[in-house]
This record gives C-alpha cells, structure tokens and sequence, in this order.
C-alpha cells in the first residue's frame, strides 16, 4: 500500500497515563494501515487500549506520540481546528451508548451533523430520510430517541455516523449494549451499510463472532497490535 492509498495509518502510537505516580503505557507503538472500504475489527481484552486508540484515530484528545495520518493528512501534527476539520470531513463515530439528542427526532439527529458540515438543510433532511430508510427505520423517522427501542437508536446512531460519508467510520462496541439477537441484527446492517458506502471503519469490539465478519481483525496486546 503506498502513502496516498490509506484512509489512515498510525506509525508508532504511544499514550501513557499517570496516575496516583504509576505510569501506565497503554499503547506502545502501535502501527496500522487501513484501505479504503476496508473493515477492519480491533479486538483486546478489557483495558488493553481499544478505546484509548479509537480516541486517537478519531483525532479527539492530545497527549499521543507517534504519527496519525487521515486521508494522507499528519494530523498529529495540526492546531486544534485543523484536526476539526478533517474529522469532519473524514470521520464517523458510532459508540455503545447512542448518544443522541433527547429533544430531536430521529430525522432531526441525523440532519445535525451535516448541517455543522454545511450541508443545505432540504438536501440533509433528503440523506437522513434515505439513510433512515436504508436501515429499516423509514416509519420511525420523527420519533424521539426515547420513543425508539434500543436497536433503533443504535440505527439512528449508525445514520449519524454515515450521514457525512465519512471515509472512516470509527465504531467503540456499537452494538454492545444490545441483545444478543438484537447486536446481530443492528451489526448486519451497519456492515451492509458501511460496504454499500465504501467507507472504511475500525470497529473496537469483545465479540470475536463479530470480528469474524469483518475483513481483517487486529489485535492490542500489551500496547502493540498482533
Ligand atoms: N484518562 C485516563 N486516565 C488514566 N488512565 C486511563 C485513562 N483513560 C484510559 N486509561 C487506562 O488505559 C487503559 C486502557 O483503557 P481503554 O479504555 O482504552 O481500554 P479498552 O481496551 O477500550 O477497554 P474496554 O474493552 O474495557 O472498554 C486502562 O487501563 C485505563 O484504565
């Protein structure tokens, strides 16, 4: 893969924690290239840095060492409202917990992003409706979260996440809060709508049957990946 081709790709990540005087290096030279359309499962027991990681690559907090690259772009190495942009221009997150806004519909939640992204609203409202649509929620469209089951806010969570057609979708246990039959279900449909996207993700999970459907499954074991 030359430079140009990867949607991301981490040359020597580090991040350590101190605290109460211990340090903790919690990843220490994690390298990973990522295609474009590529789906990649990041896999890890509890506290081995999946999320620390995803927090990184989705370009949220500082504090890492090494190079993050996001569609060719150093991102490392920019101010804070240069790596604004290009996660607004590049990045979708899913997480476990929807986190979406009580007081707007499910229509409402998925036109927000790309208005912040400058998006008229007629043409956003028209990509929510089909995005919705696309997952199964055509007839929940102006239903508030609290309204919804909790395998339809995830799918509205998914909506947001893909709304801008991001290059990578960045997914923290997005179906980890749900049923057993429901997390398979929801995760069927986000895989198909990522692939009938062509974006890229990374999708941080536990669930190794999961990460069997993905195309390439990455490992974090004692701060590297395996
Ligand atoms: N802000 C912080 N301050 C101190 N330690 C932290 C901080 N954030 C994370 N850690 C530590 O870093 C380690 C990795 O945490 P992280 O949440 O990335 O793991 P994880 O693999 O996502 O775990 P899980 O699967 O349980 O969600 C943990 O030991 C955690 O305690």
């Amino acid at each position: 893969m030359n430079e140009e081709e990867a949607v991301v790709r981490l040359t020597n990540l580090t991040r350590s924690f101190e605290q109460g005087g211990v340090r903790i290096d919690v990843l220490r030279g994690v390298n990973l290239a990522i295609r474009p359309g590529e789906i990649v499962a990041l896999l890890g027991p509890s506290g081995s840095g999946k999320s620390t990681m995803l927090q990184a690559v989705g370009l949220l907090e500082g504090g890492f060492g090494g190079k993050i690259e996001i569609a060719g772009i150093d991102a490392s190495a920019l101010p804070t409202d240069g790596r604004t942009r290009v996660r607004r221009e590049n990045l979708g997150f899913v997480y476990q917990f929807h986190h979406l806004l009580p007081d707007f519909n499910a229509t409402e939640n998925v036109v927000m992003p790309q208005l912040v992204s400058g998006r008229h609203r007629s043409e956003a409202e028209t990509r929510a409706h089909e995005i919705l649509t696309a997952l199964g929620l055509g007839h929940r469209l102006t239903h508030r979260p609290s309204q919804l089951s909790g395998g339809e806010q995830q799918r509205v969570a998914v909506a947001r996440a893909l709304a801008n057609r991001p290059r990578l979708v960045l997914a923290d246990e997005p179906t980890g809060n749900l049923d057993e039959h429901t997390a398979d279900k929801v995760f069927a449909e986000f895989l198909d709508l990522v692939r009938g996207e062509g974006s890229a993700a990374l999708v941080a999970t536990h669930n190794e049957r999961l990460a069997a459907r993905m195309d390439r499954v990455v490992r974090l074991h004692e701060g590297v990946l395996e």
